[in-house]
């Protein structure tokens, strides 16, 4: 039986070392749950980032992991201490468990390969024993999937909106069926409707797939629509945790509820944070 939770992250600390010293992670714990979508929320420079780039070692210099420890509980029933791996076994571990989509994403695509060949070279690489075939099947699916359509297999990436090339992101990002996807501010770039569909189709994936999710971004009503819980950061720790519904009827740190009211669309007319009608409903709530 695989263990309940993912991830667990424990004491987890990084420091910039640059003069004088930012301690921009401090002693994080953190459980992610297998399938959940896991909010990270706080100002920029919280340390969000480097949080999550910090637990699959992607920090260089002049960051410094001063302490702590980070295990993933494979669906394989095995347990990965991620700061016990070799650089080539962390680099493997990355490509097959883990993905990222992150807000320029969409530009990474190369110019001059048709987005169909560039989704296929993740499998030429990573999954050499399979035929052409196969591969062809297996990207027309993905892109089908996050809705781009199959047909679009040989179109470039100037003839696809930032949306679609971001969802070619997506689609790439699913490839290896990894177990967790970390999105840092995945839809930032896109118009507000373009947001939606791809949050939709990336919370209907995690359902389909069961892969879990952390999703950076400092836009809290996002947040609360499409997370199942949601971790509060502030100076490079985690002030509160809870689910998305919990958060928004009864916040508990005072600093959640002074983030709460900063967003206008959460607030009511005095600035309070309130709950009303056409406000976003929390995941969580309709639970
Ligand atoms: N290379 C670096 N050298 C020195 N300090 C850094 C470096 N990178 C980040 N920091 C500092 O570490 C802290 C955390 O930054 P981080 O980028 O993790 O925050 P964040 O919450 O992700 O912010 P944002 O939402 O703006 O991306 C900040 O104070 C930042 O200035």
């Amino acid at each position: 039986m695989p263990h309940d939770n993912l991830l667990t992250v424990s004491d987890f600390s990084v420091v910039y070392d640059v003069d004088p010293p930012v301690e921009a992670v401090t002693d994080v714990r953190l459980e992610l749950r297998r399938g959940e979508i896991l909010g990270l929320a706080g100002e920029s420079g919280c340390g969000k980032t480097t949080l999550a780039y910090g637990v699959q070692r992607l920090l260089k210099d002049p960051a410094v992991i001063t302490g702590g420890s980070a295990s993933f509980h494979d669906a394989d029933g095995t347990d990965v201490d991620l700061f016990g791996l070799d650089e080539r076994a962390m680099r493997r571990f990355r490509w097959d468990k883990v993905s990222m989509v992150f807000q320029g994403a969409m530009n990474a695509l190369n110019p001059v390969v048709a987005v169909g060949r560039q989704l296929e070279d993740v499998y030429t690489t990573h999954r050499p024993k399979l035929s052409r075939a196969q591969r062809r099947e297996e990207c027309g699916q993905l892109l089908d999937m996050v809705g781009v359509g199959r047909d679009r297999f040989r179109s470039f990436p100037h003839e696809l909106s930032g949306g679609m090339r971001q969802r070619v992101m997506i689609a790439m990002a699913l490839a290896l069926r990894p177990q967790l996807m970390i999105m840092d501010e995945p839809t930032t770039a896109l118009d507000v409707l373009m947001q939606r569909e791809i949050l939709q189709q990336i919370s209907d994936l995690r359902t389909e797939f069961g892969f879990s999710v952390i999703f950076i971004t400092h836009d809290l009503p996002l947040l609360l629509e499409i997370s199942d819980r949601i971790a509060v950061m502030r100076a490079g720790r985690i002030v509160e945790l809870d689910t998305a519904a919990n958060l928004y009827r009864g916040a508990q740190h005072p600093y959640t509820r002074q983030l709460l009211a900063s967003f206008p669309s959460l607030t009511g007319e005095r600035g309070d944070f309130v709950r009303g009608h056409g406000e976003p409903t929390p995941a969580g709530a309709q639970r």
